[in-house]
């Protein structure tokens, strides 16, 4: 199939080479000419800007758009959908808030074009792992595009079957339709909430463990602990094995104390809109409320629990949070 990538950053530019790499035709646009330089000797066909883009592939068209959430994103929506056909497909794989998507879901349809929400997780690892989808839109579109999707995700044998699942086979590979525009958004930015509490949850514990050495503690009560050991045997059989302690272990192996990380941890929006989810339905979810403001008062202090976050944050996403100087 063909796909249009607007936005060849971490996230779209990998997207581009595995959809190549199973042979998928891609035309690829970054307002920076370097990335779609590079994926053109990889068998992508460069453009040099959304007009060409979208004269570059056949109608009914599909263009991914892989920027950042906000401004960026919307600029590149509304510009396209003043140039596609009626019977186009827009994409948001972005970190998008899920009400925009669904105000961007009615925009286009009011111009007889199709738009899916596309929550994408795998970060950095998505070449090699494959992506996790949550995707928002009519069913219809969802089945046409149904091999790019194929493409990009992890596959069955990513993990092992689930006893008693019975739902669509595709969740089975790593992808949902979740719903109507938005349900894509809504379920990431959920997932996104879920994964601050597992991180804090690691960053407390390994922060406990760091200072079990203390010497606020009684002598004989003092411990000296080996983090990099630790969570290297927990990634194997313990409850607590995940991809998450993966990218910890990971991290602590090449920094045992972490001391290339200022502490300070940042945030996109996706655990802000969760708290305000959860005060909007009304239900309690007082661990990824406390994972966000652990975030907000990590920017006050310099603790070992805001450095593991970090080395988290740029473990699944390559985001560089190092310490200064
Ligand atoms: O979507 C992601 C991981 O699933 C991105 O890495 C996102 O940036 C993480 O959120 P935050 O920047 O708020 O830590």
């Amino acid at each position: 199939m063909q796909l249009g990538m607007v936005g060849l950053g971490r996230m779209g530019g990998n997207i581009v080479r595995r959809l190549l790499a199973a042979g998928h035709h891609c035309v690829a646009y970054d307002r920076d000419p370097a990335p779609g330089a590079e994926l053109a000797k990889e068998g992508a066909q460069a453009v040099a800007d959304l007009p060409a883009m979208v004269a570059a592939l056949q109608a009914p068209r599909a263009i991914w758009v892989m920027l950042p959430a906000g401004a960026a994103t919307e600029a590149a929506l509304v510009t396209l959908a003043g140039l596609l056909s009626p019977g186009d497909v827009l994409i948001d794989g972005g970190n998008s808030m899920w009400k925009d998507s669904i105000r961007r879901g009615a925009m286009l349809r009011e111009k007889g074009l199709h738009f899916l929400d596309i929550g994408t997780s795998g970060g950095v690892w998505g070449l090699s792992r494959g992506y996790c989808l949550m995707i928002g839109g009519e069913a219809e579109v969802v089945a046409r595009l149904d091999p790019l999707f194929q493409a990009l995700v992890p596959g069955k044998d990513s993990a092992p079957p689930t006893p008693g699942y019975a739902g669509d086979p595709r969740a089975e590979q790593g992808y949902v339709h979740a719903g109507p525009n938005g349900a894509g958004h809504f379920t990431k930015m959920i997932h996104n909430g879920i994964e601050y509490g597992m991180m804090q949850a690691f960053a407390e514990g390994l922060d406990i463990l760091h200072h079990a050495d203390s010497p606020a503690l009684p002598a004989e009560h003092r411990l000296t602990l080996n983090l990099p050991e630790i969570t290297e045997a927990w990634r194997r059989g313990s409850v607590v094995a995940s991809w998450l302690l993966d990218l910890t272990a990971q991290a602590l192996a090449q920094d045992p104390k972490l001391e290339g990380f200022s502490g300070h941890v940042s945030d996109s929006g996706e655990g802000r809109w969760t708290v305000d989810a959860a005060v909007a339905s009304a239900v309690q979810a007082p661990v990824l409320a406390a994972a966000l403001f652990a975030r907000f008062a990590s920017r006050d202090e310099d603790r070992f629990s805001g450095k593991v976050l970090s080395a988290q944050r740029k473990g699944f996403g390559g985001h560089l949070e190092a310490k200064k100087g």
